[in-house]
């Protein structure tokens, strides 16, 4: 079936259908406000309040599907988009900050092979074919080498490769590094850093829309990485203060309702700071004289 003509009102939203990448799609679709109801196996999801169809496929389809233009819209890996060859086919929307892994070149760890170099002309195994045929072939350029390196494709379960002799090296992903641990291997280079990227077609058929989505996601990233401070402050620290928290643009102040119309001058600030400096951020407040210094969650924003 030609979605693109069967819903010829609605925007393909593509996003992976399932595996390591899903629960957290779900959920910034949701952040988004973003509606839908998946039925049981089904693979297309109408929004309920948007004019957006979200259609559910595997995470290294997603950048074709992208890249043709048959979706305006998808979710997946920056590793499937560069093995798939779609990276100049595709707006790089934003780097959604999960699914982070990196894509590595491991070696039996009691072996000899130490080096990338001491794998030219030998045999690797990968799900990454296109990735590692271009290292391979960059570093015997490099090396001066006309040796040719083996790549070949498997689907899964790469880790095992090198104990069952069918590879001296594999090029996998690696998150946690437990899975190369366990297979006793280790790595010795990394081909790419990757996580979960937005991306959209070049020619997108409702760029509005498209534009809109992307402000969202921008919004549920920024309030993710955000949380909001108010203290107060006696005027005179007020410079000091915004060292501390210069805000995203600017912090906003506003004074304090003066009792004693003697006492020194007090004012609120607020500023958005980063959730991972927040800790650091109050004691630092606390320290050159701020008080009632109060953190709030972004439950989401618009920046
Ligand atoms: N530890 C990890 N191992 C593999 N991929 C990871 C990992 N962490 C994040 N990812 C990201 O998730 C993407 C999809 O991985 P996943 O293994 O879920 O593939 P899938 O094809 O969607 O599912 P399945 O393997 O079940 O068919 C990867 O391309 C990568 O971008
Ligand atoms: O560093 P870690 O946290 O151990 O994760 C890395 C492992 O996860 C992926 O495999 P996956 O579980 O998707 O199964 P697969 O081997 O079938 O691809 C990847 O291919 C590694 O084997």
């Amino acid at each position: 079936m030609d979605l693109v003509n069967h819903l010829p009102d609605r925007l393909l939203f593509a996003v992976p259908k399932k595996g390591r990448l899903y629960e957290k799609c779900c959920q910034l679709l949701s952040g988004c406000d973003i509606q839908f109801r998946r039925s049981n196996r089904l693979d297309i999801a109408l929004s309920t309040n948007l004019p957006i169809a979200l259609i559910f496929l595997p995470a290294a389809d997603i950048p074709i599907f992208v890249g043709d233009g048959n979706c305006d819209l998808g979710i997946t890996g920056l590793d499937q988009i560069k093995e798939a060859d779609m990276f100049d086919s595709i707006e790089d929307l934003l780097d959604l900050n999960f699914g982070k892994c990196k894509l590595q070149i491991q070696v039996p760890a009691a072996g000899d092979i130490k080096k990338p170099e001491q794998l030219i002309g030998k045999k690797i195994v990968s799900s990454f074919t296109k990735l590692s045929t271009d290292y391979f072939n960059d570093l015997a350029a490099q090396n001066k080498s006309s040796e040719k390196t083996s790549i070949r494709y498997v689907g899964g379960s790469v880790e095992a490769s090198c104990a069952l002799g069918v590879a001296d090296a594999i090029v996998d992903l690696v998150e946690s590094g437990e899975t190369m641990k366990a297979a006793g291997l280790e790595a010795i280079d990394t081909l790419l850093d990757t996580s979960a990227h937005l991306i959209s077609s070049k020619k997108p058929k409702f760029p509005e829309l498209v534009d809109k989505i992307h402000q969202r996601f921008e919004g549920v990233m920024a309030a993710q990485k955000y949380v909001l401070c108010t203290y107060n402050a006696p005027r005179s620290i007020l410079p000091t203060c915004l060292e501390i928290t210069p805000g995203r643009r600017s912090a906003t102040i506003s004074a304090l309702e003066q009792k004693d119309p003697k006492a020194e001058e007090w004012v609120s600030i607020s500023s958005m700071i980063e959730q991972k400096k927040a800790g650091d951020i109050m004691d630092d407040l606390k320290k050159v004289g701020a008080s009632d210094i109060l953190l709030f969650e972004l439950r989401n924003c618009r920046v």
